[in-house]
């Protein structure tokens, strides 16, 4: 076990699939996996060991926020082998066409975190998603038919902020699609410790329109994210 996880050690797979919300991580196992095993619920950060298409998969919730994502992401690198983070998330969209329920392929992540920043400065330069599982994500998602958008994304530390729908006026000149609060980080960590990672983030409120999906109905918008990370995750080795 790690300070904020209860598992024993080979508990988990070396594939995890990371959402921030437990609720989610529960519904994406009880939906998806066969026979799901909950394997933490230290802090009520709930974890699953299952298997999808014969294969061992774990999903893991963590938290809000790049410090709380890095405790999860750190121990299941560090002590429990993991060697593939997928991030099965929720981000709000930065222009009109990113609307409710779109699927956001993280291709890069550009970081407004603040104190994090400036220690992943010490882990070397700005990364992205492993190339192999980007390169698989979009071929899986038009294999399967799942309409989505590609591109960079932004990360922040703070959700509610003075300036609201006036931000990342510079994320989105560089063409931001989406933000979030955990991708950057994703990017980095595993990029550390030379694990495979990728973003998969779902639009629940857009910061243009001002439009946000109700949170008793957000799971049905999860589908096609999670049969796609599941996908990505089942050829991983
Ligand atoms: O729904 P999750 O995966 O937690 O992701 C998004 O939702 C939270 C904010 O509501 C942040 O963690 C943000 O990144
Ligand atoms: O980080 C997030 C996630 C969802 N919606 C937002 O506006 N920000």
């Amino acid at each position: 076990m790690t300070p904020h996880i209860e598992a024993g050690k080979g508990d988990y797979a070396e594939t995890v699939l990371l959402p921030g919300d437990p609720q989610r991580a529960e519904w994406m196992a009880q939906t998806f996996l066969e026979a799901p095993r909950c394997v933490n619920r230290r802090r009520g950060a709930l974890g699953f060991t299952g298997l999808y298409r014969s294969r061992p998969i774990s999903i893991q919730s963590t938290g809000i926020g790049v410090s709380s994502f890095l405790i999860y992401a750190h121990e299941l690198l560090d002590y429990y082998g993991a060697r593939t983070l997928i991030r099965t998330g929720t981000c709000g969209g930065l222009s009109p066409e990113l609307g409710l329920r779109s699927l956001v392929i993280s291709q890069s992540a550009r970081p407004e975190n603040t104190e994090s920043g400036q220690v992943f400065g010490l882990y070397g330069a700005d990364t992205g998603p492993d190339p192999a599982l980007l390169a698989r994500a979009l071929a899986k998602a038009a294999e399967l038919g799942v309409q989505h958008h590609a591109g960079l994304t932004a990360c922040t530390d703070i959700f509610y902020h003075p300036e609201a729908r006036g931000r990342y006026g510079e994320a989105k000149a560089l063409g931001a699609l989406a933000v979030d609060m955990e991708t950057s980080a994703l990017y980095r960590i595993c990029a550390h410790f030379g694990a495979r990672a990728l973003s998969l983030l779902t639009v629940v409120d857009n910061l243009i329109t001002g439009e946000q999906a109700d949170y008793s109905e957000r799971q049905a918008l999860f589908t096609d994210m999670s049969r796609l990370a599941l996908e990505i995750a089942v050829e991983a080795r």
